[in-house]
């Protein structure tokens, strides 16, 4: 291009003539979309984009259907992965959400938090009561990251009061990657259902090698022992596991050596990445 006007039918016009005056409109009225421009019969009704957004009301109907919905998940991993991308070494640590305060094993969930705050491991939770609450209690008062990620339930209930770094999701698979994204270990306290499968989970992710070099802790003895044996004595000695498999479960009752594995864990996390 040499910078001189084109006509539209791609003909050279003598810069140096003006149009006839008449011919053509040389400020005709336009109206812009964003970078659009669109001129006399293009332009139609006047609105902007952001009264179109903000004065409109119609059918509400798409808010209930799977493509919205998509879009809300979406926006689950944009917001989970925004608040913990810069997560140093963490810890997921599972557990009951029913385990009162006073409870042998909520003073466990404490010292396990507390723990691991002291090798510079954040943890990361549920963000609900019980021994979720504990851990975070432990990790969050020795000076720790503390950390929640809590789910929409059918009933009202708040991240627990000791985590102080919160995400609330509505969708468990959402989240569930969450937990696994951000640690490099996994440890289960006593628990029920929800316990259960987290643990199975975090078991078939590391058996799958979709995570690797993922320890699970089984932190309690005497709750975990009989689900324990029975995963040795049935499951394995019946061929629906191998050696491999069985040697993933770390049983033990020692906060140190949960927290040795865990560290273990962490050093070979960082040596492959
Ligand atoms: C009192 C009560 C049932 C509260 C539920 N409030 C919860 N808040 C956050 N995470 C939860 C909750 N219930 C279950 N979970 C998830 O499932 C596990 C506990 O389930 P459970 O209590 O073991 O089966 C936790 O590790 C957590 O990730």
């Amino acid at each position: 291009m040499d910078g001189r006007q084109q006509g539209p039918d791609g003909d050279r016009t003598d810069p140096n003539v003006l149009p006839a005056e008449g011919l053509a409109d040389e400020h005709p009225d336009e109206r812009r979309q964003g970078p659009v421009v669109l001129r006399r019969s293009r332009m139609g009704e006047s609105s902007t984009t952001d009264q179109r957004l903000l004065d409109s009301r119609g059918p509400t109907d798409w808010v209930h259907t799977d493509p919205w919905r998509v879009l809300r998940i979406q926006a689950e991993f944009v917001e989970g992965f925004g608040a913990l991308a810069e997560v140093p070494h963490a810890t997921t640590v599972f557990g009951s959400a029913r385990t009162p305060r006073d409870h042998e094993e909520y003073s466990q969930g404490m010292r396990l938090g507390s723990a691991l705050a002291g090798t510079g491991c954040a943890v990361i939770t549920g963000g609900g009561p019980g021994t979720m609450e504990a851990v975070n209690r432990g990790a969050s008062e020795a000076g720790g990251l503390s950390i929640g990620l809590g789910i929409e339930l059918p009933f009202e209930q708040g991240l627990n009061p000791w985590v102080d770094l919160g995400v609330n999701f509505r969708y468990f698979f959402t989240r569930k990657t969450m937990f696994v994204k951000y640690a490099q270990a996994f440890v289960c306290l006593p628990g029920g259902f929800g316990t259960m499968d987290e643990l199975f989970e975090s078991l078939t992710l590391v058996q799958t090698k979709k995570v690797t070099k993922f320890p699970v802790v089984m932190f309690g003895r005497s709750y975990w022992q009989g689900l324990y044996d029975w995963i040795r004595d049935t499951m394995h000695a019946s061929g629906k596991i191998g050696d491999q498999e069985l040697g993933l479960l770390h049983l033990t009752d020692d906060v140190d050596d949960a927290v040795r594995v865990v560290q273990e864990a962490y050093a070979a996390w960082d040596a492959t990445h």
